[in-house]
């Protein structure tokens, strides 16, 4: 789209749609103020606006032409942002909060995203203070472009059998780097392919024959003259993929590649000159970039959320079809309860992601100080809570976008409005940073632990009290009597412990029976998977509705309490109905953000759906060429045909 038409495209309409003027006319809460809070202060909401401006100034961050767009263009485009991005923040010296917001402004289209998201916290977590002192001013002046190579074509979720391997040669003092089979070829970290020219490499370390596991190790991939792979290393882009193509996901093979021995990341393991292995700290401690990432997911979960039910809630007041009762006015389709039903679980999830996203955050901030100080004490159960909601979040926001995507009905199916997209750029939150079915086991089998631990009086971690509170003889009755009940949040995290104490309680009793029958540990473990992941799993009246099983199977809520809760969650929706507009609104994401014709601010999907369908690269010419080349002929044999016929 020629750039006049781009400004005109998203210039904000003063002629808003009449209905979505109307929900906002009567809004009973004060959006602005629910915006600070979203974005945590007023002070951030000012900032996210500078940060907006700035972005938003730029053509490349406000083209509209990326829905129809080639894979290299996509690409080209996502490397100019990139750099845009890293100008800015080296010449304004952003810290990570500015940094991650410009990242959320540009919708994450940023092809070495990893720089942030990856490479450079994994020097600041796993490399020596004399590591960080060569490296880090490298990484983030930006002469070291890098990812994070850890998966390889075989092998993901295993990392005990990752096939790289980095040999010591005592000789020359180096590591030499391998890939001795096909599949131990590195292959998925993102701008691999041809962005990079440094990967932090996860090999196993062999020292006179023995391996020690696991280690990272930094290995420069391409020239720092003219970005030529360097000698023993092929590296390339792994091919298209759903969404996220501006990212080069790349893979690696080395051959006999020579690293120095100082290229080892060194804070917890060295390889001394004469060739001793030494381990100091936790060996899990070199996963805590994936701790941190799995954290960053949480808040990628509320992003696309929060983008996904703005469009579908805005669109769904906008869109009237059919009525009630015939020869009355058509019906805004958010006024039927069944695209209530689709769409404002997500609205409601979002502010639920948000506010757990800041709690684990903290708690992450937390841990991580301490760990940097030496303290691993609450590793596991921050293990157990990033695994748990990064595996929760993302399975929710997968099956939530995809409602919402139903409730735009057709128009929800085209690129312009941006929820595809949403989808599809979404979609592997549930297998990035940890498969989700392995990460609800990791938290399922700290969980098992706690209930050892309460079951016979040990004290245990302060996140599972009510394995303890819940498994108390005088524990009172849930009280549900009435739909007032139904909205006392105490009420309401009683029913949830209830419930998650019997499913919790309930695996590890299934689990004790197999060991004690005589099954073997990771037999009796994968004969009993679903009830170890459903009990990592579990948000308020919607919660207990979808899954209600859980809640009816378990001595948890009577079928009466039951169906007063399912009454209430009807009421509920009924109430933020009323206020989904501003709501969403709340949010206050820039249309250029939002990136969608159905979700604009203004409420003019028709014009804007109609303005983006002139930028389909098959309405450049009136005809297509195709028609010179394929279609006339077909018209003119089949002219040629009928006239044959007639004169039978
Ligand atoms: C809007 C969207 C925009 C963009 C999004 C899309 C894409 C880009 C974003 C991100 C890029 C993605 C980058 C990656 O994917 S990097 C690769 C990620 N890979 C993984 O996460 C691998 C998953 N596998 C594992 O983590 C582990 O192998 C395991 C499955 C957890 C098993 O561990 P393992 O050591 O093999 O064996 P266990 O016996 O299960 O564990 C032993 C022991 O260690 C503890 N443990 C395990 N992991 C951790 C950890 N991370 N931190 C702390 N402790 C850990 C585990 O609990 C156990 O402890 P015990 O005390 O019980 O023995
Ligand atoms: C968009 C994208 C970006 C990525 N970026 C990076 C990156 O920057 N760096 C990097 O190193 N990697 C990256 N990855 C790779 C990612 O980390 C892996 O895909 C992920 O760890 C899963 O591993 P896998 O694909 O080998 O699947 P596998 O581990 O082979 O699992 C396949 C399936 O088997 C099942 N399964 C496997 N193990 C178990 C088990 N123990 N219990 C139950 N079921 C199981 C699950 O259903 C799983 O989906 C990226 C992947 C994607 C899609």
């Amino acid at each position: 789209m020629a750039a006049a038409n781009r400004d005109a495209f998203w210039a904000p309409s003063s002629k808003v749609n009449p209905d979505l003027a109307r929900e906002r006319e009567s809004a009973t809460f004060d959006v602005r103020e629910l915006t600070h809070i979203i974005d945590g202060s007023p002070d951030r909401t000012k900032r996210r606006k500078e940060l907006e401006n700035l972005l938003y100034s730029e053509p490349v961050f406000r083209d509209v032409g990326r829905l129809s767009m080639e894979r290299d263009e996509i690409y080209e485009q996502g490397v100019l942002k990139s750099i845009k991005l890293f100008e800015w923040s080296r010449k304004y010296k952003w810290d990570d909060d500015d940094f991650e917001l410009a990242s959320r402004l540009a919708n994450h289209d940023i092809s070495m995203s990893l720089q942030h998201a990856m490479f450079i916290p994994a020097i600041e977590r796993l490399a020596s203070d004399t590591q960080k002192a060569k490296w880090l001013p490298r990484a983030l002046h930006y002469e070291m472009i890098g990812t994070y190579a850890q998966t390889e074509l075989g092998h993901g979720t295993n990392l005990m059998e990752l096939e790289t391997t980095a040999t010591f040669d005592p000789e020359r003092n180096e590591f030499i780097m391998n890939s001795p089979t096909v599949t131990s070829m590195k292959w998925w970290p993102g701008a691999l392919g041809k962005s990079s020219n440094t990967a932090i490499v996860l090999a196993q370390l062999i020292v006179k024959g023995k391996n020690h596991g696991l280690h990272p190790f930094l290995v420069p991939l391409r020239s720092m003259e003219d970005h030529t792979p360097l000698p023993g290393i092929s590296v390339g882009d792994i091919g298209p993929k759903m969404a996220l193509n501006c990212i080069d996901n790349g893979f690696l093979i080395m051959k006999n590649v020579r690293i120095p021995r100082e290229n080892m990341f060194m804070k917890n393991a060295e390889v001394t000159r004469d060739g001793r292995f030494i381990s100091r700290g936790v060996d899990k401690a070199n996963y805590a970039t994936m701790v941190l990432v799995r954290v960053k997911i949480t808040r990628w979960a509320f992003e696309s959320l929060s983008d996904g039910a703005t469009t579908a809630v805005r669109y769904s007041v906008v869109r009237r079809q059919s009525s009630l009762k015939p020869g009355e006015r058509e019906l805004q389709v958010l006024d039927y309860q069944s695209q209530q039903y689709k769409v404002l679980p997500a609205l409601a999830a979002s502010y639920a992601f948000l506010m757990t996203n800041r709690s684990l955050h903290r708690l992450y901030d937390s841990v991580h100080a301490d760990i940097m100080a030496g303290n691993t004490k609450l590793l596991a159960e921050l293990h157990c809570q990033s695994s748990a909601l990064k595996a929760y979040m993302s399975e929710v926001v997968v099956q939530l976008l995809e409602l919402c995507r139903q409730a735009c009905g057709g128009h929800g199916y085209l690129a312009s409005s941006g929820i595809g997209l949403l989808c599809a750029s979404s979609a592997p939150l549930v297998t990035v940073e940890g498969e989700n079915s392995v990460l609800y086991q990791q938290a399922a089998r700290y969980l098992m632990k706690q209930v050892a631990k309460a079951v016979v009086g040990d004290p245990v971690a302060s996140g599972f009290q009510y394995l303890l509170t819940q498994s108390s003889s005088d524990r009172p009755d849930i009280r549900i009597q009435n739909l007032a009940d139904c909205g006392n949040l105490d009420t309401l995290l009683q029913v949830y412990q209830r419930m998650a104490f019997s499913v919790v309680t309930g695996a590890a009793r299934k689990l004790q029976m197999a060991i004690e029958s005589g099954v073997e540990q990771h037999v009796a473990w994968n004969n009993n998977m679903v009830s170890l992941i459903q009990a990592a799993r579990f948000y308020a009246l919607h919660g207990i509705a979808k899954e209600a099983g859980y809640f009816l199977a378990t001595p948890t809520l009577t079928p009466d309490q039951f169906e007063l809760v399912r009454a209430a969650e009807l009421q509920a929706m009924a109430k933020v109905r009323h206020d989904a507009v501003p709501l969403v609104d709340a949010f206050d994401l820039h249309d250029i953000c939002l990136h969608s014709a159905l979700g604009c601010y203004d409420g003019n999907v028709y014009e804007r759906l109609y303005a983006l369908a002139q930028t389909s690269s098959l309405n450049k010419t009136q005809v297509h060429p195709a028609y010179y080349k394929h279609i006339r002929g077909l018209v003119k044999d089949g002219q040629k045909q009928l006239r044959q016929q007639s004169k039978l």
